[in-house]
């Protein structure tokens, strides 16, 4: 559905934001993760149009939606990071206004939009009075206005309480059934169960694009399990990758990244996606020295 080839994006000279990122996505949820800065903003971007690639080729459904915008542009749905309500208007409102920017004249659809992001009781009430979780979700209401087959969502989490969190990750979910959903976060977590397929991103490059069972599953054995005495415990980290400590009762619960049996009295732990990433990463560095 949707292609990247070789997508560079240069701010002057020296920076490139996104470089030679190659990419093939079909329909499911696609969690586009990176640390701050890693250029998944500029990446999104450029996949809505927003941005012009320095050099490559975008293509959605094989038109080039570099030279031919409108390709995508009626089909996509974007919920930018700095998404932003206006003071007067209430939801309701909110979504007439987009409604009418969009060409849709379907009344009913935006209730039905507003009852799905669960907003349909406060629809009356201005949107800037809402929390910042119901104005993502009022946002992603106006993103899904015309129906669109992509939806892209940058850090919708962001700020978000625990249980907005959540509602807001079972609402995307839902909505990547038949549709290709991407979506950007630094939070592993937030889309751990969700995600079909993850694109890890590290200063502009795509370092992995793979499922998360596959990232799991190359983690196993990789993922450690300790209990050591406090006193052991600096020696050992100079050792290995700790991924997690814990003091407790005078010793320290770890969880560690190596290779093979770190110490004595390890067991192989059933590694999280996050700790996964980790230990891929830890992995590619040692390759690398
Ligand atoms: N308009 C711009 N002009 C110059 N540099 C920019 C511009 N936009 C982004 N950058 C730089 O490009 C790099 C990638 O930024 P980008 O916002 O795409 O990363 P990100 O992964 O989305 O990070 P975050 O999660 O913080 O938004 C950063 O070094 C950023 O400072």
């Amino acid at each position: 559905m949707l292609e990247l080839r070789a997508v560079t994006k240069r701010y002057g000279k020296d920076l490139k934001a996104v470089d030679g990122v190659t990419l093939s996505l079909g329909r499911g949820v696609v969690g586009l993760i990176g640390h701050n800065g890693a250029g998944k903003s500029t990446l999104m971007a450029m996949i809505a149009t927003l941005a012009r690639p320095s050099s490559g080729q975008i293509l959605f459904e094989g038109a080039d939606i570099v030279r031919r915008p409108e390709a995508i542009r009626g089909r996509l749905g974007y919920l930018p990071q700095d998404f932003g309500v206006y003071p007067n208007l209430s939801a309701l409102e909110f979504m007439q206004y987009f409604a009418a920017l969009k060409g849709v004249r379907d009344g009913a659809r935006i209730r039905r939009l507003l009852e799905l992001v669960n907003l349909h009781e406060q629809a009356q009430r201005p949107a800037a009075s809402f929390s910042g979780g119901m104005r993502r979700r009022l946002g992603i209401a106006q993103a899904l206005l015309n129906d669109p087959d992509i939806l892209v969502v940058d850090e919708p989490t962001a700020g978000l309480d625990p249980e907005e969190r959540l509602r807001f990750r079972n609402l995307l979910g839902e909505l990547g059934l038949g549709k290709l959903v991407i979506l950007s976060t630094h939070i592993v977590s937030d889309v751990e169960s969700i995600a079909t397929e993850l694109a890890v991103m590290r200063s502009g490059r795509l370092v992995a694009h793979e499922t998360p069972d596959a990232i799991l599953a190359r983690a196993r054995g990789q993922v450690w399990s300790a209990s050591v005495a406090e006193a052991d415990y600096g020696a050992l980290r100079e050792r290995v990758r700790v991924l997690q400590a814990q003091r407790q009762d005078g010793r320290m619960l770890l969880r560690i990244a190596h290779p093979e049996l770190p110490c004595l009295g390890a067991r192989a732990a059933e590694p999280s996606l996050e700790e996964a990433l980790m230990a891929q990463r830890y992995a590619l560095q040692a390759e690398a020295a």
